[in-house]
C-alpha cells in the first residue's frame, strides 16, 4: 500500500508510476463492450496522447480512470494508488470536452476555476485565503486573470478551454485528464496550451490527452497509444506514431495525400494524413522531423 501522498506536491507514485491500466474491460449496461482488455503505462512527467476514431473508447478509457465506469475486469492506478483512492486524494483532474459543458449555465470564470479546490475545502465548502489564492494563480497562468468576473458563457472557445484548465490548476491536480483540448482552438491559443502542458510536464505531472489533432501529437506528446475497442499499440511517439499503425487504427477514415518531395538523393514521398484536423507530415511512412513538418504551417 503506498504512503498517502502529500497533496501539494506534483510527484509521481511511489513506483515512479504515473497511470497503469492493465487488463481493464468495460462494458456499458446495455452489454456493450466499448474497450477490451486494454493494456498501457503512462510514466509520471510525461504527454501522452490518446488517438482513435469516433467510438473506439477514448471517452470509456477517460470516464474509466476518472472512476465514472466500473471495470468487468482489469486494473488501473493513478499514482500508485486504485482509482478511487487517487479521486479522495483529489489528483485525478479533467479538462472536459466543450460539448460536455453547459455553457448557459450562469456561473462566474472564478467560480469555475474555484470548483477545483473543492476537494481541498471542508463539508461547506467554504474558501480559504489559499483557495482563492490558487485560483488567482491558476487564472494568471492560463491568462486570463482579465476575464475573473466573466460569465463562462460570454468566452470564446480558446478562452473557455483555458479556464478549463485553470480549474484543473486550482485542483493542483496531477494525473491530468484533457479530451479533445484543441477543438475549436486557434493556432495561437493551441501554442500556449501546449507551452503549459509541457512546463506542467516538466513539473512531474502526468498527461493524458485524447485527442483527433493528428499534426500536432509529435510535436508535444512524449508517448502514443492507439485505440480501437483496445489497446492496439502504446509507447513513444516516435515509436508508435507510423503510417502503419495510424492505417491499421484509423482504416478507411484517414484521408491520406501522397506528394512528391525533392531532397539530396531524388524524390522521397511525403505522406500527409489528416483526421480532419491538423495534418499530420510522413516521411517514408514515419513522422517527419519538425523542419518538415513547417510545411504543414508550423515550425
Ligand atoms: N453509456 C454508454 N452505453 C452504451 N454504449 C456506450 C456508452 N457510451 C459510449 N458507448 C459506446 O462505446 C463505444 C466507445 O465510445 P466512446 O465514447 O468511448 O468513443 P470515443 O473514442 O471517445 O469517440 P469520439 O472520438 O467520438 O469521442 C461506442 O461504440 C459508443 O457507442
Amino acid at each position: 500500500m503506498n504512503a498517502r501522498p502529500d497533496s501539494n506536491s506534483p510527484a509521481a507514485g511511489s513506483d515512479g508510476s504515473g497511470i497503469v491500466v492493465n487488463a481493464a474491460t468495460v462494458t456499458y449496461r446495455n452489454g456493450h463492450t466499448a474497450m477490451r482488455d486494454a493494456s498501457f503505462d503512462v510514466p509520471a512527467g510525461s504527454i501522452t496522447a490518446l488517438v482513435g476514431v469516433n467510438g473506439s473508447g477514448k471517452s470509456t478509457l477517460f470516464k474509466a480512470i476518472m472512476g465514472f465506469v466500473r471495470l468487468a475486469r482489469g486494473s488501473i492506478s493513478v499514482l500508485g494508488m486504485p482509482v478511487q483512492e487517487a479521486l479522495r486524494n483529489n489528483v485525478i483532474a479533467y479538462v472536459p470536452q466543450s460539448e460536455e459543458v453547459d455553457w448557459n449555465f450562469p456561473v462566474l470564470v472564478e467560480d469555475v476555476v474555484m470548483m477545483g479546490r473543492y476537494g481541498h475545502m471542508g463539508f461547506l465548502r467554504r474558501p480559504r485565503a489559499a483557495d482563492h489564492d490558487a485560483v488567482a494563480t491558476a487564472l494568471a497562468r492560463v491568462g486570463m486573470s482579465d476575464f475573473r468576473k466573466r460569465q463562462i458563457g460570454e468566452l470564446s472557445g480558446g478562452q473557455r478551454k483555458r479556464v478549463f484548465l485553470a480549474r484543473a490548476l486550482a485542483q493542483n491536480g496531477r494525473a491530468i485528464l484533457l479530451d479533445e483540448p484543441f477543438t475549436g482552438v486557434d493556432v495561437k491559443t493551441e501554442d500556449a496550451i501546449i507551452t503549459l502542458l509541457r512546463e506542467l510536464r516538466d513539473e512531474g505531472r502526468v498527461m493524458l490527452v485524447s485527442t483527433h489533432d493528428l499534426g500536432s501529437v509529435p510535436e508535444f506528446c512524449d508517448r502514443t497509444i492507439l485505440v480501437k475497442g483496445t489497446v492496439l499499440a502504446h509507447g513513444p511517439t516516435d515509436e508508435i506514431f507510423t503510417q502503419k499503425n495510424l492505417e491499421i487504427a484509423f482504416g478507411g477514415a484517414l484521408r491520406h495525400f501522397v506528394l512528391n518531395g525533392q531532397e539530396e538523393g531524388g524524390l522521397r514521398p511525403i505522406g500527409v494524413i489528416t483526421d480532419d484536423e491538423r495534418a499530420l507530415v510522413l516521411r517514408d511512412g514515419r513522422t517527419a522531423r519538425p523542419a518538415e513538418r513547417a510545411m504543414d504551417g508550423r515550425s
